[in-house]
């Protein structure tokens, strides 16, 4: 029988929710993961230390008894932060994280930032204590192509910024291209990037050949086959730069199969035996825990999880299709190929 036996992986980038979407989805990411890093896109957002820290204990009392989940909390950066309020958040060790969405970019980011001038004294402030910022990479304008918003986003805005705010540590959200990659492999030790889990499976055909399929349906938009494959280079090559963030983005069914449909793909139920699958196919299992479990705590600065988790490698194993939530259900993320790796409990 073959196994795996791994450090407890994280999720560095997780769409949680609230009320009874959170208590249906936090049990799903809690059953394989030690820690999140939890998106602030609430409505309304997560902007503030005090709502951080009240978000937090909605999480921890929406998760299974005696589960060791520990919700790594971010805050929402708008043109009205306050530095100072962001600082003390850091300080008392509540917030690992501020998030960056370009106004307009992706779900709930009607608070993002327009004004990159109006940001400027957070992100002076978050270089000094060494707060990491979580980039959401897309530009908004409707001149630049959707497929393009990543490649564009890091020439016009993302470069710029690192270069006018030396010191700050970045991370790349949920890259989806080549660019993407490239850029992050060129920084140093204070540029990061998540990888999500259906990136590495999904290119665009999935959400567009045979009739549209809203559940493939994400931000930033899958791409071309020869952008997947770049990032599963980049992930499967234990490269430390990169690390898991699922973006696993719970929406109702019938907002996703809907004529102006959500973006957001679901992974949270069966992400750990899809990425064993992933990472098997490119013969590199032996990279899977610094992609999931080591690379992640070390730019954040966090211990490695003493916990572990073990996969098994067998019959394929089966995940329910839906979750059931009680505003309605909420379809987990199909790899359409048969998963071989079970977690064990
Ligand atoms: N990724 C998505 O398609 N959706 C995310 C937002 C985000 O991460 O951009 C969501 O909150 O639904
Ligand atoms: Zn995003
Ligand atoms: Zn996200």
């Amino acid at each position: 029988m073959e196994q795996i036996t791994l450090a407890r992986p994280d999720d560095w980038h997780l769409h949680l929710r609230d009320g009874a979407m959170l208590r249906a989805v936090a049990p799903e990411t809690a059953r394989h993961f030690g820690r999140a890093i939890i998106m602030p896109n609430l409505v309304p957002p997560v902007v503030t230390g005090a709502q951080a820290a009240a978000y937090r204990e909605r999480i921890l009392a929406a998760l299974p008894e005696g589960s060791a989940f520990e919700p790594l909390m971010t805050l929402y950066l708008t043109e009205d932060t306050d530095p100072a309020d962001v600082a003390a958040a850091h300080a008392s060790g509540l917030v690992k994280a501020v998030k960056l969405y370009p106004a307009g970019a992706t779900t709930n980011s009607a608070s993002g930032v327009t004004n990159f001038d109006k940001v400027r004294p957070t992100l002076e402030k978050m270089a000094e204590i060494g707060l990491p910022l979580c980039v959401h990479g897309e530009v908004v304008t409707s001149d630049v192509d959707i497929f393009d918003r990543e490649a564009v986003f890091i020439d016009t805005v993302l470069d710029p910024l690192r270069r006018a705010t030396p010191g700050l540590r970045v991370v790349m959200e949920h890259i989806t291209t080549s660019q993407g990659a490239d850029y992050a492999r060129s920084g140093g030790d204070d540029l990061g990037a998540t990888i999500t889990t259906h990136h590495l499976v999904i290119n665009r055909n999935a959400i567009l050949v045979g009739g549209i399929k809203p559940h493939y349906y994400c931000l930033p938009v899958a791409k071309r086959e020869e952008h997947r494959l770049a990032l599963r280079k980049a992930a499967t090559s234990g490269d430390a730069t990169f690390f898991l963030g699922t973006d696993s983005a719970p929406h109702l069914d019938p907002l996703k199969e809907n004529a102006c449909g959500c973006a957001g793909c679901f992974t949270a139920t069966n992400t750990m035996s899809v990425l064993a699958e992933v990472f098997e196919q490119d013969g590199a299992l032996d990279k899977l825990e610094a992609f999931t479990s080591l690379n992640g705590p070390r730019f954040y600065g966090l211990p490695v999880n003493d916990s572990t988790l073990t996969l098994t490698k067998g019959a394929p194993v089966t995940y329910p299709a839906k979750i059931d939530s009680a505003d309605g259900p909420v379809t987990v993320f199909d790899p359409m190929m048969p998963l071989h790796w079970r977690v064990e409990d």
